[in-house]
């Protein structure tokens, strides 16, 4: 289990993380999610011991990092960058890490066959592709079979039989009774496999929630009506306190208030419709609402309501 106390991290006015209080258990991928610069690395870095909170705490079983024993035994972790040095060769590597790490040097073997490696594990890491680095990442968290998974945007740079691959895996291990901590900047990423759901934005937190508790939330209905008086369906709207976002200057979608009425309170009102249909809202659809106002850098914002 990882647990974060009240966990901030400050780098001058910068609030990268804030007063983060939450617990990641096992038997479950736990998703992070969050747009760019949210604080997801520094949140798994201060886990790992590679960052000091400004305040607060971040647990491992109970301890912080560098009190546990065989730290690689207890986690394991990929955090996005280089795994290896250029020189080196996936088995080289890994064996250096195996030896400096107590961990039979059969593993190496195993997490090389993993992770796909095998058939590369005497090449240089220095014309490996993005792909092969996070394999490599990933074997090298696996290595000392670590009950915790800590896995920093894991997916970059995979294709998609790479992406099924580390899907798989990290259900494996929740399956097995393993806690999974995975972070992305994409929904899509992770709602297939994730049971929780960890939402920061500019180092707060929106959301921890079961996936199926946020898709509740998500497929409410949303109906798209296009019309030229986009605006004064807006006002109508906000005078009836309606939930809406109006998309651009023809589109406006309204939410919950169903097909049917929409098209009633237009009409009542004069107000011409050249587009009216209902869907219910997607995951990622909720998700970018719920992060958008905590987006370090997004394009101006013409939601209301
Ligand atoms: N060493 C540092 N010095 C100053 N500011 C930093 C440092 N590291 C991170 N930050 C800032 O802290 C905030 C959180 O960054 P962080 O990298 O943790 O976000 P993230 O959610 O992992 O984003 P991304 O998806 O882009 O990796 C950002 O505003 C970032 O600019």
């Amino acid at each position: 289990m990882i647990t974060f106390e009240s966990l901030s991290k400050h780098y001058g006015t910068t609030r990268a993380v804030n007063q983060l209080s939450v617990e990641i258990h096992p038997g479950k991928v736990t998703g992070f999610l969050g747009p760019n610069g949210a604080g997801k690395s520094t949140t798994m870095r201060m886990i790992l011991g590679l960052d000091a909170p400004t305040s607060g705490r971040a647990l491992i079983n109970g301890q912080r990092y560098d009190q546990l024993t065989y730290p690689m035994h207890t986690v394991g972790a990929h955090i996005s960058g280089t795994a290896g040095h250029p020189g080196h060769t996936p088995r080289t590597f890994l064996r250096a890490l195996a030896q400096s790490n107590r961990v039979r040097q059969q593993r190496v073997e195993q997490v090389l066959e993993e992770s796909g490696l095998s058939s590369v594990a005497t090449k240089r890491i220095r014309g490996f592709s993005l792909g092969m680095r996070q394999r490599l990442g990933i074997s090298a968290a696996l290595l000392a079979d670590p009950d915790i998974l800590i896995l920093d945007e894991p997916m970059n740079g995979l294709d998609a039989q790479g992406i099924t691959w580390i899907r798989q895996l990290m259900r494996n291990r929740a399956d097995q009774g393993g806690t999974v901590f995975v972070s992305s900047h994409l929904m899509s990423e992770v709602q297939q496999v994730a049971d929780q759901l960890i939402l920061i934005g500019r180092g707060d937190l929106i959301a921890n929630a079961t996936t199926q508790q946020l898709i509740n939330e998500a497929t409410e209905l949303v109906v798209t009506v296009r019309s030229p008086h986009v605006l004064a369906l807006a006002d109508l709207l906000t005078s009836r306190n309606l939930k809406f976002r109006v998309v651009d200057e023809q589109l406006i979608e309204v939410i919950g208030l169903g097909l049917q009425a929409t098209g009633a309170l237009a009409f009542a009102n004069g107000i011409e419709l050249h587009e009216l249909s209902a869907a219910h809202g997607s995951l990622e659809s909720a998700y970018n609402q719920l992060t958008q106002e905590s987006m370090e850098f997004s394009a101006p914002s013409v939601e209301r309501g």
